[in-house]
């Protein structure tokens, strides 16, 4: 028991730990880092679930409040050994303004870099995308990359460029002097498509199949490649580099890792259908029926009635010009720079990440869309 209470020393803040990956971080944390002893979880919606993880031997702190209000972002970080920054606003369909999307993922990871210099907080991990490298708009695959790939990173919409802009702040940050005159350790973690437990676009997709009768149509061609990865490696490796960033501050400070597991390399609808066919759902193949010029038609109607109604209701289908040429490119990550840098190895295999999310998505089955 005291050497139970010696252990646990550590202060952990997870800002987004609401949302989909920053819930199962929080989990993660819990099972997997004996030296927590106290986790600070801040979101601008806090979940009901939190309070049944308040039982344990880990003090929880669920923190109402606003990464864009760098008052309440130093409040929370005051005090914590490590930040996991995972909030963001995740917005391609255009519900969001731009301007927003930027105050949230730029500005609020500004904040969140000021309140660690500002309070003396050492350790910064921040969850950025794949997205700060591609697809970019010309639509260039990028098969089977890796970090040090060369890849010409264009974008224009606000989700890509924010995430990219924020990336680059915390990477600059590393090595600044925090209060107390030690420096800064930083690093970004770059997931590809993740799914699994919780994920609302694969939700939406089953739900979209039920109500056409256990169908969703083929829109993009099966030889389009994406990378997807289970949210449970996604969490493990948050975990696991915040351990090491600790550990090993030279070598892993001011580095990205893309984040990867075992998951296959399939087409966006092919892979979904991996969860979604052993619940009821099957692909209709409709390549001759829906030629890709007339999908890129609809997606553009989809932005001018978007841009039309935008005054009177939020029009934001999942079809759009951006998400169209997303799906529509090849994104796939082959590496091992996090397993040279960290040790890591994926926690879920690839059929351990498959029954789960089966079995999550079967349990969506009746709940409301
Ligand atoms: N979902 C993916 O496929 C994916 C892939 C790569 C990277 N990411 C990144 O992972 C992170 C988490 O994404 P997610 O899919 O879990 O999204 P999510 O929307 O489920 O979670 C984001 C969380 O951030 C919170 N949040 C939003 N605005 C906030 C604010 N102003 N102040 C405080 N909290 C705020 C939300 O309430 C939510 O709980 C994001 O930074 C995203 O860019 C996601
Ligand atoms: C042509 C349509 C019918 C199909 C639409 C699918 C589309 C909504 C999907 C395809 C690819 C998806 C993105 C991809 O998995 C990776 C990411 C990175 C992450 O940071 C945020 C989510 C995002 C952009 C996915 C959003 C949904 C996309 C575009």
């Amino acid at each position: 028991m005291a050497e139970a209470t010696e252990i646990r020393k550590l202060v952990y803040l997870v800002t987004g730990g609401c949302g989909f990956l920053g819930e199962h971080v929080v989990r993660m944390l819990l099972q997997r880092e004996p030296r927590l002893s106290e986790l600070r979880v801040f979101d601008l919606h806090l979940g009901p679930w939190l309070e049944e993880l308040k039982t344990g031997p880990v003090r929880v702190t669920a923190i109402q409040g606003d990464v864009t209000q760098a008052h309440e972002v130093a409040a929370a970080v005051a005090g914590a050994h490590v930040v996991i920054h995972t909030a963001g606003l995740v917005d391609v369909f255009g519900r969001a303004s731009p301007e927003t999307i930027y105050e949230v993922n730029v500005q609020g990871t500004k904040n969140v870099i000021e309140a660690c210099v500002q309070t003396g907080t050492r350790f910064l991990v921040y969850t950025s995308s794949m997205e700060v490298v591609g697809p970019n708009i010309k639509g260039h695959p990028f098969y089977r990359g890796n970090e040090d790939t060369p890849y010409e990173a264009v974008h224009k919409h606000p989700y890509p460029c924010s995430k990219a802009q924020a990336e680059q702040l915390v990477l600059e940050a590393n090595g600044r002097e925090v209060h107390g005159g030690l420096p800064l350790v930083t690093c970004a973690l770059r997931p590809t498509g993740i799914y699994g437990e919780g994920h609302q676009i694969m939700r939406d997709f089953y739900h979209q199949g039920l109500r056409l009768g256990g169908r969703l149509f083929r829109a993009i061609p099966a030889s389009v490649e994406h990378g997807r990865v289970y949210v449970g490696n996604v969490a493990w490796m948050h975990v696991l580099v915040a351990r090491e960033l600790q550990r090993q501050a030279a070598l892993l400070g001011g580095q990205v890792y893309f984040c990867y597991d075992e998951s296959p390399y399939k087409s966006y609808e092919d892979f979904n259908m991996e969860f979604l066919g052993p619940c009821g759902l099957r692909l209709v193949e409709t390549r001759l029926l829906v030629p890709y010029w007339l999908l890129m038609l609809l997606a553009a109607l989809n932005a001018l009635l978007q841009w039309l109604l935008r005054p009177l209701l939020l029009y934001a289908p999942l079809l759009n010009p951006y998400t169209l040429a997303v799906a529509n490119t090849t994104f796939t990550v082959s590496t091992d720079k996090a397993r040279r840098h960290f040790g890591y190895e994926p926690l879920f295999s690839w059929e351990d990440s498959r029954s789960r999310t089966i079995r999550w998505v079967r349990a969506v089955e009746g709940s409301a869309p």
